[in-house]
């Protein structure tokens, strides 16, 4: 049940630290509150469809409780082949997508969705960010899977953490890789008219 507070002016619709901590770093104000859409109820489509499916339930869940605030939502998938990673479930699940991913070159999609409900408004879109892997032996995998760091990630690993060690190179969006497209999100944001650049508070953006 929704608190009885004004609105907040924007609102990130995630648990996601990383994606708290990416919008921090860009110099936004802002509250979080994370919803409780079941990712599960969304069928797989084309990769970027279907991130930007979630992204957009995520925001217009918590949209819904609060339709005078502008809130973002966003969901990360890591494809390879034709498989699609999600977080794994067990050490096993981890295990198995470092695997897949040793060697070889994947895509991560991030969806994000920007939503006003009281005002009708909304953008949402992907970002596509290539990530190439190094040759992994079973002993650096056996080790990342210990360090605990690959379970509550897309594709079982996390580039901005230990994970660091595993990419050989990215072509794109390095932000996107770690759960939002930062560049393109603000560059949303102040096409919107959500934040502004205002000369007399240069210590961040004023929404
Ligand atoms: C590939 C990769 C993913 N991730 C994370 C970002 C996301 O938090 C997570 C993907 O799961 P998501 O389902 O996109 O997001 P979430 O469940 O963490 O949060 P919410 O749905 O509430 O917004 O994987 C990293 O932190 N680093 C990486 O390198």
């Amino acid at each position: 049940m929704k608190d009885m507070i004004t609105d907040p002016q924007l609102i990130l619709a995630s648990q996601s630290p990383r994606r708290r901590y990416l919008l921090e770093q860009a110099g936004l104000t802002f509250a979080v509150i994370p919803g409780t859409f079941d990712e599960d109820s969304v069928q797989l489509t084309d990769p970027a469809d279907y991130v930007k499916t979630l992204a957009k339930a995520k925001a217009d869940e918590i949209a819904g409780q609060y339709p005078d605030s502008w809130v973002i939502g966003a969901d990360t998938i890591v494809t390879i082949d034709r498989s699609v990673l999600g977080k794994p479930g067990t050490p096993d699940d981890a295990r198995h997508m470092l695997e897949k991913l040793s060697g070889q070159s994947h895509c991560v999609f991030t969806g994000y969705a920007i939503v006003c409900k009281n005002q009708a408004a909304c953008v949402c879109d992907a970002v596509k960010t290539e990530v190439q892997f190094k040759n992994l032996t079973p002993d650096e995998i056996d080790w990342y899977v210990q360090t605990g760091e690959p379970f509550d990630k897309a594709g079982a690993y996390a580039i901005q953490g230990m994970g660091t060690f595993l990419v050989r190179r990215i072509n794109g969006s390095y932000t996107n890789v770690v759960g939002l497209p930062v560049c393109e999100v603000i560059e949303a944001l102040l096409g919107m008219g959500v934040v502004t650049m205002n000369a007399a508070n240069a210590k961040g953006l004023t929404v």
